[in-house]
């Protein structure tokens, strides 16, 4: 039989995405597995916003809105976003964060389909998808419903009542990959409306959004987009949705917001999406971290995204039989996301323990480690590293600690 680290090192010498490491500060020995949740830092981000602080804040002070790019950044970066996901220039604002774009495009949704009461999404969402839906519910007084049916239910639920379907494209928990092409059909063969989440989609998976027909999507920047933490999320409408009634209606989405006018009235094109004034320093690192996304090529972000998840999951068998993990994610590379996720009892403490060998994943109440698979700064040969240091977590269950039992209130 091949030694596994041998193969494992030839795969890392002939990658093609090897030298993306380098434009990443990682410390030496660290295995990061949260990319999914926050990406790690490009290098060139200190400088990058060093530069906007100290000349275009500092210096240009006010000027720098023109002078510097800030007013045209949602937009300017939006269309590079749009490059990564099939959509078209002027598609796609970055701005807000991935809730609140969630509530600008369900109510835009809303607005195209008057008369249909029904918001639809899965049971399992991300929580902040549904709970953006139940505060439409309230706000309409119960002329708008909120309704989740079981994952495996949504295409039987679509119906003439439903006015629009959100959905998240790569599970959160389990990384199950949504057929967004063929879900978009179905949806529109009843006259509804679709929103995508790919807070896990993009920089992750291949996304096509006007090649799926997409109506509207949302996801946030500071995951494998590398944005930083609290990055600015982005909002695709398609351009026969521009339309839409924009119900966050600000300034900075007004035809002519230095006009100074009484009375709203909405841009004509992807600004009208945008509500008040722009992180400017967010979508500063933002850019940084989409610039270095795009000189990637994302068909071999996403072979070796599916290759390490599939290794991951080859070395794991051995843990999986003896130390109780059980695998969530799909066995099936095109099935699955970016990441690998394990049911385990003591999945909290486990996750603890693999920080004191510097090990970074992370933990999904109830009991699911996941392990985030970011191609542009994991090597082939971490997958057995992060497989020896669960190994010898389990073994010794260094993660049998009283300390390890008392929950953090972020996971
Ligand atoms: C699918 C999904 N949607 C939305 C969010 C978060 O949205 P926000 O950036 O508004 O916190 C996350 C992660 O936090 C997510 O995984
Ligand atoms: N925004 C955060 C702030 C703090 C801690 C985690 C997050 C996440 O993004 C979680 C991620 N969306 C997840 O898929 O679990």
């Amino acid at each position: 039989m091949t030694d596994p680290c041998s193969t494992l090192a030839a795969l890392d010498a002939s990658d093609p995405l090897a030298g993306f490491r380098d434009s990443f500060a990682l410390r030496p020995g660290l295995l990061y597995l949260d990319g999914n949740s926050l990406g790690a830092l490009p290098r060139a981000t200190a400088a990058r916003l060093a530069q906007a602080v100290s000349q275009e804040w500092g210096e240009g002070l006010i000027t720098s809105w023109l002078g510097a790019g800030w007013s045209t950044a949602p937009a300017r970066i939006g269309d590079k976003i749009a490059r990564l996901l099939g959509a078209g220039p002027g598609e796609i604002v970055a701005a807000d964060s991935t809730s609140v774009n969630i509530f600008k495009a369900l109510t835009a949704a809303l607005s195209l389909r008057p008369g249909r009461p029904v918001i639809l999404s899965e049971a399992t969402n991300f929580p902040t998808d549904v709970y953006m839906m139940q505060g439409i519910e309230a706000f309409s007084g119960g002329r708008i419903r909120a309704v989740t049916v079981a994952p495996d239910d949504i295409v039987d639920r679509l119906d003439q009542d439903v006015a629009v379907l959100l959905l998240t494209q790569v599970h959160y928990k389990s990384g199950r990959v949504r057929d967004m092409a063929e879900i978009t059909r179905r949806a529109q063969a009843v006259g509804a409306l679709v929103v995508w989440d790919l807070s896990h989609s993009s920089g992750a998976v291949e996304v096509d959004l006007n090649g799926a027909n997409a109506d509207f999507a949302v996801g946030c920047g500071y995951k494998f987009l590398n944005g930083g933490p609290g990055a600015p999320a982005f909002l695709f409408a398609a351009r026969r949705h521009h339309g839409a009634t924009p119900v966050l209606s600000g300034w900075f989405g007004h035809a002519r917001p230095f006009a100074f006018e009484e009375d709203y009235a909405a841009a004509p094109g992807i600004e009208r999406f945008l509500c008040g004034t722009p992180p400017v320093l967010g979508l500063a690192a933002l850019e940084v971290g989409v610039d270095l996304m795009l000189s990637a090529d994302m068909a071999q972000v996403r072979r070796k995204s599916m290759q390490m998840g599939d290794i991951l999951i080859q070395l794991m068998k051995p843990l999986c039989a003896d130390h109780g993990f059980c695998l969530i994610s799909p066995e099936d590379g095109q099935a699955r996301g970016s990441q690998v996720a394990y049911a385990h009892p003591q999945g909290y403490e486990i996750v603890q323990a693999l920080k004191a060998v510097d090990v970074i994943a992370d933990f999904r109440a109830p009991d699911i480690i996941r392990f985030g698979l970011t191609p542009l700064y994991l090597r082939y040969a971490d997958m057995a590293d992060l497989v020896d240091r669960i190994g010898t977590v389990c073994r010794t269950r260094s993660w049998d600690k009283p300390e390890y039992r008392e929950r953090a209130a972020v996971t």
